[in-house]
């Protein structure tokens, strides 16, 4: 089970690169063209090195702000893209043709480079005499590291440049909202009041013409070689190793971003607050995609609230902006842990007397993945999400429950599955929600949480629309049965569906199971 790596390691870890980059960067693309070629910059100065990682947009980020012409680059890192799947590397091929097509527009190019960022950030600074280095801040372990490692690089490589990082992921940056004693908020309620009554920053506005330079004015011909045709060119998911994704994945850039947070602002946050739990309803954004590689800027979607509440027609409908604006906090909280405790990708971040005794149940998994548990609301969702790569928020919850509770599967497994099939797979939100629902994440209650599919079912999908849409062979079954379904006799459900599985767990025995497991965990007698 692969995961994100977090290793512990200081910026002193890292080997003096300038030695080995000429060889590290040969056949690695516009990377590779580089190193090929002599490094002699062109005489124009004042230039700005920005380097897009999860921030594909060029309105309201505050990193492309400033008076230096920026040149702006994207890198494929195989470090990166090892803990990559079909359903993100496609959407974010999808926003980087969006990005390079913004940059376009305004005379530019988006640089498209393909290698270890600590050899093509300092080949490319010095090629083109970069005063600065820009980036925004990411808080996975694996971004930090990869942060100090490039500040490293860049300094050891002798380029003359200052290196900045900006916050343009967060409304809140980590370090501005924690306890009084200055750690970060494990509870969400206390987090949620600080940054709720913080005040927001407005969207800056994007680079104009003028602002961006082209590689091809900033780079020498001969020095740039080929690589002044294939600046932008895109490699195919192919190319980075990846199959075609399983699912229909949503479309991608900033126009698709904008066209749903305008959707959304226009009229479903109106009613996010009554209908988001429920799954047939589409009343949430399914903006996560775009909020994770940054194709929307999360201070154009506060923005949006502002508007949102302002033009609200009674309390109701500002409770409802209210309700979003809470989903927006949960991410940053996440992130904010993340920042923390880098860890909780890999271990639990609630600590436990004794392990938790996961269960090795082969079976059970595949089941799970496959969407053939018996239990049709969880099916459901694991089938929404191979077909979509996206599933609601209340249905993660409730296959995440019956994974780690039920099946009692470490919830390790869940979030490798979710990585792989999700398009908005996200370290933060997804270590914050497979921990929440597992029982050893950060969260306020003391006790162990359970979902019952069966009650979860009745109550957010009471019509069985959702079941219906995704579990074909529910299609016609009456809706009682629907919910009942683990319940019913054997002769009952072959009458009703002969081709939807029996209940591979009986949900009372496994409860008990999952009680004993965890209370086993805390060392109750
Ligand atoms: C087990 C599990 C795994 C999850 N994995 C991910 C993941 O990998 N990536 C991801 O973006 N979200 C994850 N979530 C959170 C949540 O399910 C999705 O953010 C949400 O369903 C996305 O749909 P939306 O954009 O329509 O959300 P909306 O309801 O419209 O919410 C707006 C935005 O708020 C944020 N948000 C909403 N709910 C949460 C939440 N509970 N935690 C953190 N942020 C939230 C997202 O950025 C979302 O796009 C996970 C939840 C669970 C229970």
């Amino acid at each position: 089970m692969s995961e994100e790596p977090y290793h512990a390691t200081s910026e002193s870890d890292f080997e003096p690169l300038r030695a080995t980059r000429r060889n590290a960067l040969r056949g690695a693309g516009l990377a590779g063209m580089l190193a090929m070629g002599g490094a002699s910059a062109r005489q124009d100065s004042g230039v700005r090195l920005h380097w897009h990682r999860r921030d594909l947009r060029v309105t309201d980020n505050p990193a492309l702000a400033g008076d230096d012409r920026l040149l702006p680059v994207f890198v494929h890192d195989p470090a990166i893209l090892a803990y990559g799947a079909p359903p993100v590397v496609s959407f974010l091929l999808g926003a980087l043709d969006s990005l390079r097509e913004q940059y376009r527009e305004r005379g530019g190019e988006l640089l498209l480079a393909r290698g270890d960022p600590r050899t093509v950030l300092p080949d490319l600074a010095e090629a083109c005499d970069a005063d600065a280095v820009t980036w925004n801040r990411d808080y996975s372990g694996l971004a930090g590291e990869r942060d100090r490692a490039v500040a490293a690089a860049l300094a050891d490589a002798g380029v003359s440049v200052d290196v900045e990082r900006f916050g343009g992921t967060l409304l809140h940056k980590p370090e501005t909202i924690t306890t009084a004693d200055g750690s970060h908020h494990s509870v969400f309620s206390d987090f949620w009041r600080e940054w709720r009554d913080r005040e927001k920053a407005a969207p800056v506005a994007a680079p104009v013409r003028g602002d961006v330079v082209d590689p091809r004015d900033s780079l020498d011909e001969e020095w740039l070689g080929e690589a002044s045709e294939t600046a932008g060119t895109l490699p195919s998911l192919a190319e980075l190793g990846f199959d075609d994704p399983e699912a229909d994945v949503q479309p991608a850039g900033t126009d698709a971003a904008h066209d749903l947070l305008a959707d959304f602002r226009e009229d479903t946050i109106y009613r996010y607050g009554d209908d988001r739990e429920y799954p047939a309803r589409e009343s949430t954004s399914r903006l996560s995609p775009h909020l994770k590689f940054g194709t929307v800027g999360v201070r154009t979607v506060w923005k949006a609230t502002e508007d949102a509440a302002a033009a609200a027609s009674d309390g109701d409908a500002r409770e409802s902006v209210e309700a979003f604006r809470r989903r927006l906090a949960w991410r940053e909280f996440y992130a904010h842990v993340l920042d923390a405790r880098p860890d909780v990708v890999t271990e639990n971040y609630r600590e436990y007397p004794n392990e938790i005794q996961w269960r090795d149940d082969p079976e059970g998994l595949r089941a799970w993945k496959d969407g053939e548990t018996g239990y049709p609301l969880v099916d459901a969702g694991m089938r929404q999400l191979r077909a979509e790569a996206w599933v609601h928020n209340r249905v993660r919850m409730v296959a995440a429950s019956f994974l780690t509770k039920d099946l009692l599967i470490d919830w390790r497994e869940g979030y490798d599955w979710y990585r792989r099939k999700l398009v908005d797979h996200d370290t933060a939100h997804a270590a914050g929600g497979w921990q929440w629902a597992a029982s050893t994440g950060a969260n306020a209650q003391p006790y162990v949480r359970f979902f019952d599919p069966v009650t979860q079912s009745e109550e957010y999908d009471p019509d069985g629309e959702y079941v219906r849409e995704h579990v074909p062979e529910l299609r016609d079954a009456p809706t009682d049965a629907i919910h009942e379904w683990p319940t019913l006799d054997d002769e009952k459900r072959a009458a009703i569906a002969p081709d939807y599985p029996a209940p591979i767990v009986d949900y009372g025995e496994h409860h008990e199971r999952a009680i004993e497991a965890f209370e086993a965990a805390r060392g109750d007698d």
